[in-house]
This record gives C-alpha cells, sequence and structure tokens, in this order.
C-alpha cells in the first residue's frame, strides 16, 4: 500500500455540505435534502446489522427510503438479511460459521477517529463492528503472507495502516458470514497490491504496463489455450505478487458467486485496467487531461468492482438483466465515481507529496481551470457532491420504477458501501490527511 498520510486531519469546520445546487438528473423531479445528521445510527449487531434501522432522512423521498430499509412484500423475506432467522443468531448458529478464536481487542475503536471534508456531501455509518474488524484484519493477513505473500516483511506497518478489514466490514455490513467478508477482503487487497507494485510507487511504472495488466488479467479471466502451453502460463500467475494475489482472491470469489456475477467482476476488472492505461499513457506524456477527460480516465480507474460485488458478499444475487438496465448502469456509474472523487480529495496531500505530478481532480482542476490550489479543491468538493445528488436521485428513480426486491437490496448494498467507503477515507489518518484549506 502506498505511504501514509503526513500528518493529522486539520479541520475542524462542518461534515456535511448543506444542500445540492443543481438538479442531478436531466428530466427528472430533484429533490432538495437537509443536511446530513452527524450521528451516526445505532451500532449494528455483528451478524447482520439490525433489522431496517430508523433511516436518518437522506432527502431523496419514498423511493430511496424504500431503497434503505430493504426489500419487502410476500415472497421477499429471503432475500433480506434482516428477517432471515438463521441470521439474526448468534456466530455459532450460522452456515459454515467461522471458528472465531478469542476476539481480539478491537482494533477499529483506536483507529476510528478523523474528521470528514468541511462540505463534503456524505452519510455516517455505524461503527463497524469490532469483533468482525478483528477476526477479518486477522484472516486477511495470514491469507496476504502466508497464503500469496501479497507484500515483503517491510511493508507490513503499511498493510495494516491500510486497515482494511475496517473498511470491508464497514462497506459489507449485511454479509452473512465471515467467508463472505473475506471474499471482498482478499479482492480489495488484490486490487492494491497490482495497483501499488504495477502503476504506483511500490515498483510500479507507466512503461510496460500493458503487458504486466493484461497477464494478470488472466488471473481473473483465465487463458484457454493448448496443452503445450497452458502449463507455461500457469506458471506466469504465481511469478509476482499481483498475479499470484488476483488468482487467490479470484479462486475464492468463484466458490461463493454466480457464473454471471463472475462475469460482471471480470467486465469491471477490464474497465478498471483500462482506466489504469489511460492515467499512464498521460503520465508517459506528460499530459494534463482536460477536466472532462480527467473524469472519463476516473470513471474507469475507479472503485466500480467493489460496490458492484454487493449482492456475491451478501449472498443473494441481482440477475444479469436486472444489473444491465441501463438505469442500473446510471446508478453503478455514478456511485463508482463519487466514491472515487471521495479518494482524489482524501488523498491529496499524500499524492501532492509523493514523486512527479500525481493526477488528481482538485490538480487537473487548478491547472486546467488557472484555479489556486484551493479554490480547485473546493471546487473538486462541489463536483464529488453533484456526483453524490445524481447517483441518490438516479437510485430513488430506479427504486421506483423497477421496485424488484432484488433491485433494491442491490442499491441497499451500492450506497451502503459509497457511505462505507467515505466512513473508511475519513477514519484513515495513517493514510490521508487535509490540506489546510479552511
Ligand atoms: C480497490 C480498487 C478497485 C481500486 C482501483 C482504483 C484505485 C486504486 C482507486 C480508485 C484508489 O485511487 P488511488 O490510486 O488514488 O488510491 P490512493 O489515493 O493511493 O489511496
Ligand atoms: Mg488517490
Amino acid at each position: 500500500m502506498p505511504e501514509p498520510g503526513p500528518s493529522p486531519m486539520q479541520s475542524s469546520l462542518p461534515a456535511a455540505a448543506a444542500r445540492p445546487r443543481l438538479p442531478a438528473v436531466p428530466g427528472l423531479p430533484f429533490r432538495p435534502r437537509p443536511p446530513a445528521p452527524e450521528t451516526p445510527q445505532a451500532a449494528p449487531a455483528d451478524l447482520p446489522a439490525p433489522a431496517a434501522p430508523p433511516i436518518p432522512e437522506r432527502g431523496h423521498g419514498e423511493a430511496l427510503e424504500r431503497i434503505m430499509a430493504g426489500p419487502s412484500g410476500l415472497g421477499t423475506a429471503s432475500l433480506h438479511w434482516a428477517r432471515r432467522p438463521e441470521l439474526s443468531a448468534d456466530l455459532s448458529a450460522l452456515p459454515a460459521p467461522p471458528a472465531l478464536p478469542e476476539p481480539p481487542q478491537p482494533p477499529a475503536a483506536a483507529a476510528a477517529e478523523g474528521r470528514p471534508i468541511p462540505g463534503l456531501y456524505h452519510h455516517p455509518v455505524p461503527e463497524p463492528d469490532p469483533v468482525r474488524v478483528a477476526e477479518v484484519s486477522r484472516r486477511i493477513k495470514r491469507w496476504a503472507v502466508d497464503e500469496v505473500e501479497a507484500y515483503p516483511p517491510e511493508w507490513e506497518d503499511q498493510f495494516d495502516g491500510f486497515s482494511v478489514g475496517r473498511y470491508m466490514v464497514a462497506c459489507h455490513p449485511d454479509a452473512p458470514t465471515l467467508d463472505h467478508l473475506m471474499v471482498a477482503t482478499r479482492l480489495m487487497v488484490a486490487e492494491n497490491v497490482v495497483d501499488d507494485c504495477y502503476c504506483e510507487d511500490h515498483g510500479g511504472s507507466p512503461v510496460g504496463l500493458g503487458g504486466r495488466l493484461l497477464l494478470a488479467h488472466t488471473a481473473l479471466d483465465p487463458l484457454h489455450t493448448t496443452g503445450e502451453y497452458a502449463p507455461a502460463w500457469a506458471e506466469t500467475l504465481l511469478s509476482d505478487a499481483p498475479r499470484r494475489s488476483y488468482r487467490s482472491a479470484m479462486e475464492y470469489f468463484l466458490q461463493v458467486a454466480t457464473p454471471s456475477q463472475a462475469d460482471r467482476y471480470r467486465h469491471d476488472m477490464a474497465r478498471l485496467h483500462m482506466g489504469y492505461l489511460a492515467e499512464a499513457a498521460w503520465a508517459q506524456t506528460d499530459y494534463v487531461p482536460q477536466v472532462a477527460e480527467y473524469l472519463a480516465m476516473r470513471q474507469f480507474n475507479n472503485f466500480r468492482p467493489c460496490p458492484t460485488i454487493t449482492d456475491t458478499v451478501g449472498g443473494y444475487e441481482l440477475p444479469a438483466d436486472l444489473h444491465a438496465l441501463p438505469a442500473m448502469q446510471r446508478v453503478i456509474a455514478l456511485a463508482g465515481n463519487a466514491t472515487t472523487i471521495a479518494n482524489d480529495l482524501y488523498s491529496y496531500t499524500k499524492e501532492l507529496d509523493s514523486p512527479g505530478m500525481h493526477l488528481n481532480l482538485p490538480v487537473v482542476i487548478a491547472e486546467r481551470e488557472g484555479l489556486s490550489a484551493k479554490e480547485a479543491y473546493l471546487k473538486a468538493v462541489e463536483v464529488h457532491n453533484d456526483l453524490m445528488y445524481a447517483f441518490e436521485a438516479a437510485a430513488a428513480e430506479l427504486a421506483a420504477s423497477c421496485p424488484d426486491p432484488r433491485v433494491l437490496r442491490f442499491l441497499k448494498g451500492v450506497a451502503t458501501w459509497v457511505d462505507g467507503n467515505h466512513y473508511w477515507h475519513m477514519t484513515n489518518t495513517y493514510r490521508y490527511s487535509l490540506p489546510d484549506f479552511w
């Protein structure tokens, strides 16, 4: 994982944006929303998260409230994690229960600090269950060290500082078992190992990136070839940490994903790799893209592969035809874009400190629109907020027009992932710090 942030959070200004400025979705009624509440909802039980907690006013009207409450109606009980009695029991009653060791002291308790970016529209989340966080953290380290040798010993602090257990528990509170959570956690680590070791400052470079990414992609989307060449290809999958990580994480994912969920993931990862390549090509020629070009690149170099496995991690399936709906694709793209621009904002100071010019939205706005660093940063906050409003409006519209319980649960899962992602960035003071703009 890349360098930790150099300093603690600095701001003490209010957390949430006051209100959207723009009707986010052309042609759709826009509903202004109040600021997000500052107080998190009640903490969830370990498994699963609490049944239909009171929904803070998020301002999307009835439709999104319904998303957040989860599926309802005849025949939907098996889709609703909060209503499944076997999931309401303690760990020992779960299918394939994980053998929990002595629960360590919850690391989340100490680490969950940090302040939101002033004016950033977001929703607070319940503190992730510390028992789950501790156990996922323990298991992921064993996987990274013993199973795939994802990082050398000298990167251990950075691996720990990444706090991936806290990240994934916050983003997937409805995961029915720890094994489901581990599926998301391994993929998250593998995705970051590839980014760090191939693209960024842990040995990465734009030079030769296409060849490395393509071969790594075959760990997700395997080569079908002749008997003569198959063994040589299989060997390549073990030849470096990125490929070992992808290969193993995908193997676990395939144990719980349906074929169409696996195909969806491969497609999202191909998108991601295309985004990495555009970023690298621009770096090689010192090209600073126009803002719209940057946003297009960042729609691909994006968190999208993470929220789109929310159904697999939740133990159900959004069928391919519902996933492919243009309205669903818009929701997913907007969610991915909002979460990724949130990363640009939280990682701004870290990236300023990295060698060369590291593109992120504030940097590109400053360069291309002739704004000061502060003006550009504040404008990037507005872009983020508009993406969030558009995401929520699109989700509410889809929930109203297609109230299939699987659609509703998926929309809720994506919204929860967005919120968990914000929580993780905000609280990861090891890795990120805010600029001194307020
Ligand atoms: C987890 C995943 C699919 C990541 C792919 C893209 C990616 C690494 C990000 C969206 C995070 O952006 P960035 O590379 O800027 O990360 P840091 O700012 O270094 O945390
Ligand atoms: Mg970043």
